[in-house]
């Protein structure tokens, strides 16, 4: 009877049956095998089994097969194999030492699929994490680059963003093992990437490059992109079931990114002043505690300059609330350039500004900065068809010698401002009076000098 049943039924058995040594050397497989693994029998007997397991299961898989020898009745030990076409099987095992036969048999069940519906459900729940944890876009798309690698052969990955305004995809992250780094393709030279965006058919786009694979990042609005994976073997490239994880994958992703477009713009959008784009009083102050926390956790200092524009109010008056929004957002830019990237820099309304110095170099420092500011503002701001003279009073505060805290610095860096303003208009009155300016109600064309000047 026994001779029989293997006979007739092994081969039908859905799950690979197998024989070997105690050195673990193959000396049976049934059918099922073949369709498992890819390998005939002739293929395998006589070759050791930890030829085709997976390299990192392999001292698992020993110490498996250990306990089996002991006479312990392995269930559901599972590893992973490589088939003969280079796949990777998932495979649960149940094995037993028979010493009547001197041979250990096992029974493998393909959980592949199942492997890769967990896998995948895991990776779209990782997604949908990065999503809110990541911090930017970028920091996102690493995230998503070692997700999909749990999943596909990612070493070289990119996500391309398409930029509506010059109709190119940008690489918006772009990992290459051998240091290609393509930059922004426009998809009238790339029709598969124009099939992708929906912007070509099959029939003109024809077949994509052999060794990629890429999957269009679907929205509402249409594709805002695409995810582009290259095997470094063309010849092995991907199968039509990657290309279907891909795309699902994609999908996630896409709304990964509209999820995160959106909470960056909306977090953008309460940081920052609206004129000038520059940091807002808000944002700026909590950045300043922060840095009077970690100086006074290393024991260090800081400073702060606090910038007024002198008799901007003159600019409004004259020359209309437009022109003074242009010549405060011009002089946010000239600070931009003139602050090094280190510095903090933030406007806290009308026409105040200040700038963070958190790696301090001493008072010397700020006061260097003060004084390149000042060089700065000697250039006139032509704003349209004006030629406009301003200066900063500039006052400043050391941490911890002028305040504990954002409020106390801030406040007197404030009042040393002031200080240097009412100087500077001391200083003015008498040359005002000499004209006869003060208390007169002048055309403020005439009354601005020598702070602003129209072009002729
Ligand atoms: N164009 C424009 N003006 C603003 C904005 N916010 C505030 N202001 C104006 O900026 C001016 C700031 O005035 P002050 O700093 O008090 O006065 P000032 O003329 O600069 O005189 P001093 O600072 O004493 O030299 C006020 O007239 C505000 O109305 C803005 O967003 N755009």
């Amino acid at each position: 009877m026994r001779g029989f049943v293997s006979e007739n039924f092994l081969d039908l058995l859905l799950d690979a049956v197998c024989a070997v040594t105690p050195s673990g050397d193959f000396v049976f497989v049934n059918a099922a095998f073949e369709r498992i693994f890819g390998y005939g029998t002739q293929e395998v007997v006589g070759r050791n089994m930890m030829e085709f397991v997976h390299p990192h299961d392999r001292a698992p898989t020993l110490e498996a097969a250990r306990r089996v020898m002991q006479g312990h009745l392995q269930l559901h030990f599972e590893n992973r194999y490589i088939r003969k076409d280079g796949g990777v099987v998932h495979v649960r095992w149940t094995a037993q030492w028979v010493e009547s036969a001197g041979l250990r048999v096992a029974v493998a069940h393909d959980i592949t699929e199942l492997h890769q519906s967990r896998a995948l459900q895991a990776a779209l729940y990782a997604i949908s994490e990065a999503a809110h944890t990541a911090q930017d876009l970028f920091s996102l798309f690493e995230s998503v680059h070692g997700i999909v690698g749990t999943l596909l052969d990612a070493r070289n990955f990119a996500v391309l963003l398409f930029d509506d305004a010059k109709q190119l995809l940008h690489p918006a992250y772009q990992v290459d093992v051998m240091g290609r780094a393509p930059g922004p393709v426009s998809p009238a030279d790339a029709p598969w990437l124009a099939r992708l965006l929906g912007q070509a058919s099959a029939e003109e786009a024809g077949d994509s490059p052999p060794g990629l694979l890429a999957a269009a990042l679907p929205t509402q609005d249409g594709p805002i992109g695409a995810l582009v994976l290259r095997s470094e073997d063309p010849e092995k490239g991907y199968g039509a079931a990657d290309a279907e994880l891909l795309h699902f994958i994609a999908s996630q992703v896409a709304t990964a990114i509209e999820r995160k477009r959106l909470h960056v713009g909306l977090q953008t959008l309460a940081q920052r002043d609206q004129l000038t784009q520059l940091l807002n009083r808000r944002s700026f102050v909590e950045r300043l505690s922060a840095a009077v926390r970690a100086a006074q956790e290393r024991d260090s200092e800081l400073s702060l300059l606090f910038l007024d524009l002198d008799e901007f109010k003159r600019v409004n008056d004259s020359m209309g609330h437009a022109m003074g929004d242009r010549l405060l957002q011009s002089v946010a830019d000239r600070l931009g350039a003139t602050v090094r990237s280190a510095d903090v820099l933030a406007r806290l309304g009308g026409d105040e500004f200040v700038v963070l110095l958190e790696q301090d170099i001493g008072g010397r420092g700020a006061y260097l900065l003060s004084s390149r500011i000042e060089q700065a503002f000697i250039q006139p701001f032509v704003v349209g068809d004006a030629t406009l003279v301003v200066r900063p009073s500039i006052g400043a505060a050391r941490f911890p010698a002028d305040g504990r805290d954002a409020e106390e610095l801030l406040g007197h860096a404030d009042a040393a401002m002031y200080g240097v303003k009412r100087q500077r208009a001391a200083s003015r009155e008498p040359a005002a009076r000499e004209q006869g300016r003060l208390g007169q109600s002048t055309p403020a064309s005439a009354a601005a000098e020598p702070f602003y000047r129209s072009a002729d």
